[in-house]
């Protein structure tokens, strides 16, 4: 790598220093992938490296040069892809690591060594066995050789929260005038609170010298859970960077997530008079993205980006977003990249999102029929986790929406070969205490999935419709069968999810079956008027009514 000329801390765009912008540093590639569970090939560190360079972040950790050939191939492909974000790249305090990092950005447009060293008594003895000035000495040392160089060196001091805060003084001092350009403050074990690093940060800026000629910065774990508060702190503190990663992955519990700073930076302006670079807009999709790339879906309560972000299921708050979104929200969903906010209908719910519903659906219900209505909603919601629209069409139109029963798939085997038939056997249970087992061959696995169940049950049915999609992504995307088949003059409908298409597919006929059992139509009753929510197919009409369509 070729010495460069650039200026400490020019890495904003447009030379865009100004004290009331936090930069972004996103180590979600380094410290979020050192943690078990999280690990990247090249190939997803390079896609998600060019999704955070979208989102805006300034500064982007691509590994750990020396920890391993991939690791070091990782970094040198993202520092030859990215144009606008700084690469950086992690290292020990020692010549063979720094050199490797400088071979690994030698590519990049913009590049930053990021030095590291322990400071705490603790790690002092125990760790490293080096006295307060062998740390001063070997910090320099490592300084002035990353600075021959990258004119961007950033220099850490682990366990910075548990260092006795002169000593930090100390350190930092040396490591500006030895040329680091930023200063970082770890609590690499999560231990400090809000109002101790806001201290230390205050404290840090008033004695460390020449402290202007540096960004300082903050790199705090979740181990108490307060890694995003005390990022916060410690930018109310002075604090002008802020180490974070995409779900707040890393080290054991984590660290500060990225997309909670950046929305109570962005949602709290006024009292924070903050700003930052990220396109908010592209926070939830970079989120998905993570979590594809690696197997880890994000908990369904994470602030920001989780599935209940923006879901209300509660009547009173129902209400209360229907009359005012902000009455229980503080931030829209589009600001995050989050189509809309969804009111989940269940248990907890109440009739002003009943009504809601089912007139987005079609059905305007007077006041009387809504009552009759909700009272159905509520025991079917005690029973059922999830209310689909399908469950209430069949409550607005007075039909039984519980299609589960009288008959259960105790067992499913199928096998099929290529280019040859498949066969299936089945084995299901009746609430009425019978035990029924059948086999049957098809033309492949579905169809003769379909015949057993119908020799099994006894009920003749013609598949007319059959669609199985995913509605989830990646190897364990989820898969939901519509089944509609033709039975006594009737189109009947049935579906259902489940990570095996087959198994989808078994139990939307058992859903078909059950329902013309429960409406007594079984073994070809022609006369059939009504059926169960999978019954008729329905064409909402103008003026908002179901009615079955003719297909008889
Ligand atoms: C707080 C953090 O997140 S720090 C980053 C943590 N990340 C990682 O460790 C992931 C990558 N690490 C690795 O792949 C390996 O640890 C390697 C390749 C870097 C080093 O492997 P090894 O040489 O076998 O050493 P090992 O990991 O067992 O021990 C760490 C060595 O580094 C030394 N060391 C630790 N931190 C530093 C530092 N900041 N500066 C200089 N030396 C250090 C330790 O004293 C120890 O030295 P020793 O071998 O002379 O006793
Ligand atoms: C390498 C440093 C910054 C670190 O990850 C920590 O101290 O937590
Ligand atoms: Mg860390």
């Amino acid at each position: 790598m070729t010495p460069q000329t650039a200026q400490p801390n020019d890495t904003d765009e447009g030379g865009d220093n100004a004290e009331d912008r936090v930069r972004i540093f996103d180590t979600t590639l380094r410290d979020g992938e050192q943690a078990p569970g999280f690990s990247m090939d090249r190939r997803a560190k390079l896609c998600m490296a060019q999704a955070l360079e979208t989102l805006g972040v300034d500064i982007l950790e691509a590994g750990f040069p020396q920890a391993s050939p991939d690791d070091f191939a990782a970094v040198e492909e993202i520092a030859r892809s990215l144009r606008h974000t700084t690469v950086c790249a992690l290292a020990r305090c020692q010549t063979g690591d720094i050199d490797t990092a400088a071979r690994a950005l030698e590519r990049a447009h913009r590049s930053r060594i990021h030095l590291f060293l322990s400071t705490s008594p603790l790690h002092r003895e125990h760790k490293l066995g080096m006295s307060k000035q062998q740390v001063l000495d070997t910090a320099v040392a490592s300084i002035q050789h990353a600075r021959k160089y990258c004119a961007d060196v950033e220099f850490s001091a682990e366990d910075a929260m548990r260092t006795e805060p002169e000593f930090l003084v100390e350190v930092f001092s040396a490591a500006i005038a030895s040329g680091a350009t930023t200063v970082n403050v770890p609590d690499t074990v999560g231990y400090t609170t809000p109002a101790e690093i806001h201290e230390l940060f205050t404290y840090l800026r008033q004695h460390v010298r020449d402290a202007h000629k540096a960004v300082f910065s903050s790199h705090c774990h979740d181990d108490l859970g307060m890694a995003v508060a005390n990022s916060l702190a410690a930018v109310s503190g002075g604090a002008r960077q802020v180490e974070c990663t995409i779900n707040g992955i890393g080290e054991r519990a984590g660290n500060a997530a990225l997309e909670e700073i950046v929305m109570a930076l962005k949602v709290r302006a006024p009292r924070f008079g903050l700003r930052t670079n990220i396109d908010t807009r592209k926070l939830h999709p970079t989120s998905r993205l993570l979590s594809q790339l690696t197997g880890q879906a994000v908990q369904r309560n994470k602030a920001v980006v989780g599935d209940n972000a923006f879901a209300h299921e509660s009547g009173i708050h129902q209400h209360g977003m229907l009359k005012h979104r902000s009455t229980y929200e503080i931030m829209r969903p589009e600001d995050v990249g989050i189509a809309e906010t969804t009111l989940v209908l269940g248990k907890h719910s109440g009739r002003h999102a009943l009504r809601q519903r089912l007139e987005a659906l079609g059905h305007k219900l007077e006041d009387a029929d809504l009552d009759g209505v909700f009272k159905r909603f509520k025991a079917l919601a005690d029973r059922k986790r999830e209310i689909r629209d399908e469950d209430l069409e069949a409550l607005a139109l007075g039909q039984d929406p519980d299609a589960t029963g009288p008959w259960h798939i105790t067992q499913l085997n199928t096998s099929s070969h290529l280019g040859g038939s498949a066969s299936a056997t089945v084995k299901l249970s009746h609430e009425d205490g019978r035990e029924v087992g059948e086999a049957a061959i098809g033309d492949g696995p579905v169809d003769a999935v379909l015949r057993a169940i119908e020799r099994a049950t006894g009920t003749d049915m013609v598949l007319t419709r059959f669609q199985v999609r995913a509605i989830s992504e990646g190897g364990d995307a989820q898969g939901h069968a519509q089944l509609v088949a033709r039975h006594a003059k009737r189109d009947w409908h049935g579906s259902s999810v489940s990570t095996d298409i087959i198994e989808a597919t078994a139990h939307a006929a058992l859903a078909i079956v059950n329902r013309i059992e429960r409406q007594g139509t079984s073994r070809s009753d022609a006369s059939i008027e009504e059926c169960g929510h999978g019954g008729p197919l329905f064409d909402l009409r103008a003026n908002g009514r179901a009615q079955k369509e003719t297909t008889a």
